[in-house]
């Protein structure tokens, strides 16, 4: 009798338990951003309407699977044209045609608000608060052990104070002194292209797919910055941090979608074992730079771990902040870099009157050394160059902000979690702010300062990138030494397609054909 009491007792809780998480997950997977839908349609944004559970997701695959039917490679008059956004973002240009420069869409029980107007861009580039706007929590729990509390994905004070220690590492004096290490990784280039063109059947001409030479370029020069000295293992650690990219790079939307973290998964375990080795790499290489004494402890690693003992007193935070940010920096700063040093490549191909410019210019600025701080100043063709190029081809495709607290933007009153997703193509390709030939390259356009809000390719705000000196740098020292020493032509092999992996990226590589023009006097 008393057992069946306390059958009957437990199914109850049981079933009051299993109605409780129900009405829980409909309530925050539905009611909670239906809510916030609402809100913002009442001030007149429109949406495609969203399904339960998934949102829009439905619509952005077949979207993205009607664009990959239809849109083979489009040719225009020279062959390619620029605007990629019909093929990589199909699902955004729908919707703004169908709803306008302002609408919203959902992912799951995420809602976010799709800005290209330029009131609501503009007021988000002016917004400093780190309390009112953060980084978009898309994709936060998926990508923790990639990211860990870093400077990129953190919000708030956690935000703020690394920004503070870490900022300080990227002024100007620091990348000065950086420049060196630039030089000898791009030298070391330009050394095996030149060995390549002369071991070739080609005549002195060699057809050649860049890419891969120019990530590890970009490999070396972070790898360099950041371990001194113990690069070599710097770079197996990236390797490994690449490893771990690839096992958090499928959402994983159960979690994403409830915030539960925790949720076993296959990748996620994988993800979590390799995270724990690639930390103790870090530190280890990190302990043993900083025993090593002075040639070391100029590395870029050390400093911050210095610096973060200083500010917390506690070697367990500081190591944890190393750690992050080692990755966090290592992700923002190696395939940005090298996919857009390639598309530069790619479009000094298509337009020879301008490599020429920037060729002349480099050979005058270095008179036969090497890139140096002064030297690199006075090359402002090959500067409007790589602004033209990140127009065109931006490497983070879009800004993602999520409003922390309800906010005001551009007239729009946004409900605090509404993740705010700034399209930079479709802002840098916008006639009404760059003219009738946005979509044509042209960096004499950047002969005058663009206006803030419709030049994005560093993101914008209290936010904007830390690195831009160290990669206009890092750009400028590579491509004034390749072209100094070769004549770059399209290869015939070259097929356009942008592909959006983790950042737009030439899908089948940028195939050219170098030819060495090194006068015999010139800079190694
Ligand atoms: C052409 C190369 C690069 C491009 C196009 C680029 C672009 C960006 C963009 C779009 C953001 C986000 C800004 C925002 O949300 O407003 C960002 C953030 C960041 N970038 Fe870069 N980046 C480049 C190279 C680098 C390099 C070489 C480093 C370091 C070595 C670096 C370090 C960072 C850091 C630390 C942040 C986070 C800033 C914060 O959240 O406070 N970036 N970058």
């Amino acid at each position: 009798m008393a057992t069946t009491l306390e059958v009957k007792v437990v199914a109850s809780l049981c079933c009051v338990g299993a109605c409780g998480l129900l009405l829980y997950l409909y309530r925050i997977l539905w009611l909670v951003p239906e809510r916030v839908r609402r809100e913002l349609r009442r001030q007149g944004i429109r949406r495609p309407p969203p399904s339960f559970p998934y949102g829009n997701l439905a619509d952005m695959r077949q979207a993205a699977a009607d664009a990959k039917r239809t849109l083979s490679t489009e040719r225009g008059g020279t062959g390619i044209v620029h605007d990629y956004r019909p093929a990589v973002f199909p699902f955004y240009e729908k919707w703004r045609n169908e709803y306008g420069p302002l609408f919203t869409y959902s992912v799951g029980n995420m809602v976010f608000l799709h800005a290209t107007d330029p009131g609501v861009v503009r007021d988000l580039c002016l917004c400093v608060s780190p309390e009112d706007l953060g980084k978009s929590s898309y994709m936060k729990t998926t990508h923790r052990p990639l990211f860990g509390d870093g400077i990129l994905k953190s919000n708030g004070e956690a935000w703020a104070r690394q920004r503070k220690l870490i900022a300080p590492e990227f002024f100007p004096d620091k990348v000065k002194g950086m420049l060196d290490l630039m030089v000898g990784s791009a030298q070391a280039l330009v050394r095996s292209w030149e060995e390549s063109v002369a071991a070739g059947s080609g005549g002195g001409a060699l057809d050649i797919t860049v890419d891969d030479d120019i990530r590890a370029y970009s490999a070396d020069v972070i790898s360099r910055a950041c371990f001194g000295s113990s690069y070599g293992k710097g770079k197996r650690i990236f390797a490994m941090i690449r490893e771990l990219q690839k096992a958090v790079a499928r959402p994983n939307l159960l979690a994403e979608m409830t915030g539960l973290r925790f949720l076993p998964t296959r990748s996620g375990w994988a993800a979590w074992r390799l995270n724990r080795r690639v930390r103790r790499l870090i530190l280890d290489v990190v302990r043993e730079s900083g025993a090593a004494g002075d040639e070391d402890a100029g590395n870029l690693l050390n400093a911050m771990l210095r610096s973060a003992e200083a500010e917390t007193g506690g070697v367990a935070a500081a190591e944890d902040f190393v750690v992050d940010n080692c990755k966090n920096i290592y992700f923002a700063g190696y395939e940005t870099t090298a996919v857009t040093a390639a598309w530069c490549l790619m479009l000094l191909a298509l337009h020879p009157e301008w490599q020429r410019r920037v060729r002349d210019e480099a050979r005058e600025a270095l008179a036969g050394g090497e890139p140096d701080f002064p030297s690199l100043q006075k090359m402002k063709q090959l500067t409007m160059v790589i602004q033209e190029t990140l127009r065109l081809y931006p490497a983070g495709s879009v800004v993602s902000r999520q409003a922390l607290r309800e906010l005001s933007l551009g007239g729009v009153r946004v409900p605090g979690g509404v993740n705010i997703y700034v399209p930079v193509s479709t802002v840098h390709l916008d006639a009404g702010l760059w003219g009738p030939g946005a979509r044509e390259f042209d960096p004499g356009r950047f002969a005058a300062r663009p206006q803030l809000h419709s030049y994005l390719p560093f993101g914008a705000g209290a936010r904007t990138c830390l690195g831009q000196g160290f990669a206009m740098a890092e750009l400028k020292v590579l491509l004034a030494l390749i072209l100094s020493s070769f004549e770059v032509a399209l290869s015939p092999a070259y097929h356009h397609s942008p592909a959006l992996r983790l950042v737009v990226e030439p899908e089948h590589g940028v195939q050219v054909i170098l030819k060495s023009v090194r006068p015999a006097d010139g800079p190694t």
